[in-house]
């Protein structure tokens, strides 16, 4: 069945639907990872967006079960050169296409990513929409313009409060859109884990008395999470914070910083990333639109990483407080192990914060 993808500057590619048949409109980003597409799929912060990947193939060792980053896809819409229907791979339990279908996502394949890319790359992350049809243009052109959501967080954050026993440090979660993998590297390290709401308020996380909070990835514009930045505010200097994506964007807000948007984003699993301290560079797994703006942090933050490409901001540390976030995923899935070891440092902060009482 022909497919659209159509952006909101009128620029259209034609295609052929996979998929849900159907129509969708989203922010439209690139991911230039060549493997991860599973990973990238069910990652919430991807909430309300149309992706579409760089590599040329797609779907070439399947879906399997084990690398879901939460219990469903997230993606807006799902744009690839080419939907492999023959995976090849001892885990691959449905195809591409199959699993798009199975939870009702829009995609579409044929279209020549690399000059879609090239344009996002030239004019900026735009809004687009995957349709059957374009024959009224002007309409659709309309439709893609006038969408306007805010409440991304609110979509992907779980409902309920959830306990994960463990029998090390007790560790309170705040859920704005957490990858799986980001709980997985908690328990790991044997942490006793409650995660929370995005709208939780900060009584109820000291409540528990946790001896460290972490806040996740998530979806949308930190802006769009004032409700949280308040609450995060009341709870700096209190117990050891770390900071992931969404949440180290919130987290800077929340000391005082401000944020804006990229041109077109970083996302992929080959990002290179400064450690200022000890010299080094890591290959990062990324996915954000936003960044923190560093001019606008206050004297007692500072940075202590930075993207080698564009010299922005990965990552920064409290000078007095054990407070430290980083932009990149540490987490990886998809990409590289580079910087598990930021779990550790949280570990360790709590280990003696803990000594120090
Ligand atoms: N992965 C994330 O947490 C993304 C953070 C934020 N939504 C951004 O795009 O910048």
């Amino acid at each position: 069945m022909r497919a659209y993808l159509l952006l909101e500057n009128g620029v259209y590619f034609e295609g052929e639907s996979i998929g849900l048949p159907g129509e969708t409109v989203g922010e439209v980003v690139f991911n230039t990872g060549m493997t991860g597409y599973q990973e990238v799929l069910t990652d919430p912060s991807y909430y309300g967006q149309i992706v579409t990947m760089t590599y040329p193939l797609i779907g070439n060792y399947g879906i399997n079960e084990e690398d879901f980053q939460s219990y469903k896809p997230h993606v807006r819409g799902f744009v690839v050169r080419e939907a492999c229907e023959k995976p090849s791979n001892f885990r691959y339990k449905y195809t591409l296409d199959e699993y798009l279908k199975a939870n009702n996502i829009v995609g579409i394949q044929g279209v020549d990513t690399r000059a879609l890319t090239k344009i996002i790359r030239e004019k900026g992350t735009m809004m687009g929409m995957i349709t059957l049809n374009i024959s009224d243009i002007e309409e659709k052109l309309k439709a893609i313009r006038g969408h306007i959501e805010r409440d991304h967080v609110e979509r992907v954050t779980t409902r309920e409060v959830y306990h994960i026993h463990g029998s090390g440090y007790r560790v309170a979660v705040i859920d704005y859109g957490i990858k799986t993998n980001i709980i997985e590297n908690l328990k790991i390290r044997g942490l006793d884990i409650t995660v929370f709401p995005a709208r939780c308020a900060a009584e109820d996380i000291l409540d528990i008395k946790p001896d460290g909070i972490l806040l996740s990835n998530g979806p949308g514009d930190p802006k769009d999470a004032m409700y949280a930045v308040e609450q995060v505010d009341k709870l700096i200097g209190k117990v050891p914070v770390f900071g992931i994506c969404l949440g180290h964007q919130i987290l800077s807000l929340a000391l005082g910083a401000d944020t804006s948007k990229l041109k077109y984003g970083h996302r992929g699993c080959n990002h290179p990333v400064k450690d200022l301290k000890s010299d080094r560079t890591y290959i990062t797994s990324q996915n954000h639109g936003y960044t923190v703006i560093p001019e606008s942090l206050p004297d007692d933050v500072e940075i202590t990483h930075i993207n080698i490409n564009d010299n922005t901001v990965e990552g920064i540390r409290h000078k007095k407080l054990p407070v430290y976030s980083v932009q990149f995923h540490p987490e990886a899935s998809p990409g590289p192990y580079d910087t598990l070891y930021l779990f550790d440092v949280f570990v360790d902060m709590m280990k003696r914060r803990v000594a120090d009482v």
